[in-house]
């Protein structure tokens, strides 16, 4: 199970690099890899676990984020009363395309891969549709929209080697123009 030592942090410059595509049928490091990567997720959401395996809590995580430049990035977003807005491991996903509309989270965004807080706000597609190969192999297409949308947009740029904070205005770090949605 991974633990935070586990986790590249900013500065390693497998977070900056394009990772490769996976390969199917997916070797055994690549299956275990991607059990790795949700069940880091699964576990840091857990109150108790998280505290007893000293985790930061995730809604993604992708394999850059463990050292392992491939396009690989478990996916899970909780939604009201423990129910699962999604829970997915997205192999090799592409945003086929995008709403004009833009959009960040009010509180701006982390990264389980950088220590420090950066403020403002982090402006992504506030719908996107995203297609990748499950881990059966089979390409799916999905529609997203609001916090799932920002999830999977913020795990896809670790593919590219791109951090949260590389869309933060550094000048008007709270402004969106043009206009866009706030999710809080
Ligand atoms: O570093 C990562 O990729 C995991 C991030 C993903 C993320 C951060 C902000 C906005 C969208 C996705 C972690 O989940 S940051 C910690 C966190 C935990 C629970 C809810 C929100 C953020
Ligand atoms: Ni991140």
């Amino acid at each position: 199970m991974y633990l935070m030592k586990d986790i590249t942090r900013d500065g390693d410059p497998v977070l900056r690099a394009r990772a490769k595509k996976v390969q199917f049928p997916l070797s055994e490091a690549d299956k275990q890899l991607a059990h790795d990567l949700m069940e880091y997720l699964v576990v840091s959401q857990d109150e108790e676990e998280n505290k007893k395996y000293h985790l930061r809590p995730g809604v993604g995580l992708a394999a850059p984020q463990v050292g392992v430049s491939e396009c690989m990035a478990a996916v899970l977003v909780p939604g009201p009363d423990d129910s699962i807005l999604l829970k997915e491991v997205l192999i090799n996903p592409v945003v086929i395309s995008n709403s004009v509309q833009d959009a960040a989270l009010s509180e701006g965004e982390g990264c389980l891969s950088v220590d420090q807080d950066v403020e403002g706000y982090v402006v992504r597609h506030d719908r996107i549709t995203v297609r990748y190969q499950n881990l059966a192999g089979e390409t799916k297409k999905i529609r997203l929209k609001n916090y799932p949308a920002i999830v999977c947009q913020h795990e896809i740029d670790h593919l590219n080697g791109i951090l949260f904070y590389d869309h933060i205005n550094k000048k008007t770090p709270f402004k969106m123009d043009p206009e866009g949605i706030l999710i809080d």
